[in-house]
């Protein structure tokens, strides 16, 4: 059996040698018709589009994405051509929740957000979400959850669009990208949602970058419709807006899912996935060391910040933007 891998996945090499014939290794971008045709299975990141470009007439019969996000993956092709994907369900949502708790630690100090008199929008209650509303709670924020699609349902607990746009403070979005059907996703942040605001908050985006409309952002951070913008996924990455780029409070090169504990994760549920698929049993052992922590201080929103602090991300970005895809493949994964 011949497997063709992202070359940036980590913890991977030396574990599914045992498990498949032929292994080989790319750069995400590098899959193409040529070399993916004659091989069973393509364990991939974001960074490679599976679609029938690329499928079309190839062996391939198997899809893991070592992610959270699939909207690289065109579903609707793998079901015609019987391809079976698979994705990580929550690997890194861990990650996020650091990154989050670390950017709402910044705004209280270098904005003077009194968070436990702000109120937080949640848009996407998911695996991520959750965690978020979570964090909010403990950090003793006024919370308002967001996600049509667990409402409809039958759900309890969730507001409209509207009332978060009236209401919220701080909105962070945590849906998929989604370009059609009943709830899409797709520029959900547009003119008119910016229009909507009351409050003049802080938006979050760690979700897809096509979910935000980079227009309407930066019109919304011009005219002071938003107090700021965090923002870690971007529209047609890695060619950035440096417009955008140079007016957040916060902006890093889609790196908040990149922990080593998520990257773990997600290295053992697409081993898991593939296993599956092709009936291997085989046990392996993905594990991390104990973390070493050098904490100087003994408040807990100072360790946060300590074990991981977005703004040295913004800084490398806003040194070389051109280096987004490097940034992130060199990435020094951290510890949640
Ligand atoms: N920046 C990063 O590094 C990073 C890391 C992990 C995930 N992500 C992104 O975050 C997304 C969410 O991750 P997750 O694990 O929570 O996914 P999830 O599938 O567990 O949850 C997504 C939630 O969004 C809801 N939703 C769908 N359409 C909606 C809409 N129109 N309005 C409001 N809510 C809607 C769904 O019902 C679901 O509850 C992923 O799809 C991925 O694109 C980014
Ligand atoms: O969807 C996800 O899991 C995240 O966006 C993830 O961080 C994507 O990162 P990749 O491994 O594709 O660089």
């Amino acid at each position: 059996m011949k497997v063709i891998i992202d070359n940036k996945i980590p913890y991977i090499k030396g574990v599914i040698e045992q498990m498949a014939d032929e292994v080989i290794y790319l750069p995400g971008q590098a899959f193409t018709p040529d070399i993916v045709r004659d091989a069973d299975a393509l364990i991939t990141r974001t960074r490679t589009r599976c679609n029938r470009e690329l499928l079309e007439g190839s062996k391939v019969r198997f899809i893991g994405t070592a992610t959270i996000g699939f909207d690289h993956i065109d579903t609707e092709y793998c079901r015609e051509a019987g391809i079976t994907w698979s994705n990580c369900p929550g690997c890194n949502a861990g990650a996020v929740e650091q990154y989050i708790h670390s950017v709402l630690l910044l705004l209280q100090k270098e904005r003077n957000v009194n968070l436990s008199h702000s109120c937080i929008g949640i848009v996407g209650v998911g695996h991520v979400g959750s965690r978020i509303q979570h964090l909010a709670e403990r950090l003793g924020m006024r919370v308002l959850l967001n996600d049509p699609p667990r409402a409809a349902q039958g759900e309890k607990g969730f507001v409209d669009l509207q009332t978060i746009a009236r209401e919220c403070d701080i909105i962070t979005l945590h849906t998929p990208l989604i370009r059609e059907g009943k709830y899409p996703t797709f520029h959900l942040a547009d003119d008119d949602f910016f229009q909507s605001l009351q409050k003049h908050p802080y938006l979050i985006n760690t979700s897809r970058g096509e979910v935000v409309e980079t227009t309407s952002i930066l019109q919304a951070l011009k005219s002071k419709q938003i107090a700021g913008a965090v923002i870690d996924v971007w529209e047609n990455e890695p060619h950035i807006s440096l417009d955008l780029l140079h007016r957040v409070f916060i902006g890093t090169p889609h790196i908040a899912g990149y922990s080593a504990d998520g990257k773990a994760n997600a290295t053992r549920m697409v081993l898991d996935a593939f296993c599956r698929f092709f009936g291997i049993q085989k046990e392996f052992c993905i594990s991390l060391p104990q973390p070493e922590y050098n904490l100087q201080d003994t408040d807990e929103d100072i360790h946060q910040l300590q074990m991981y602090n977005p703004q040295h991300d913004f800084e490398t970005l806003l040194a070389h933007p051109e280096k987004f895809e490097q940034l992130r493949g060199d990435y020094p994964l951290r510890r949640e």
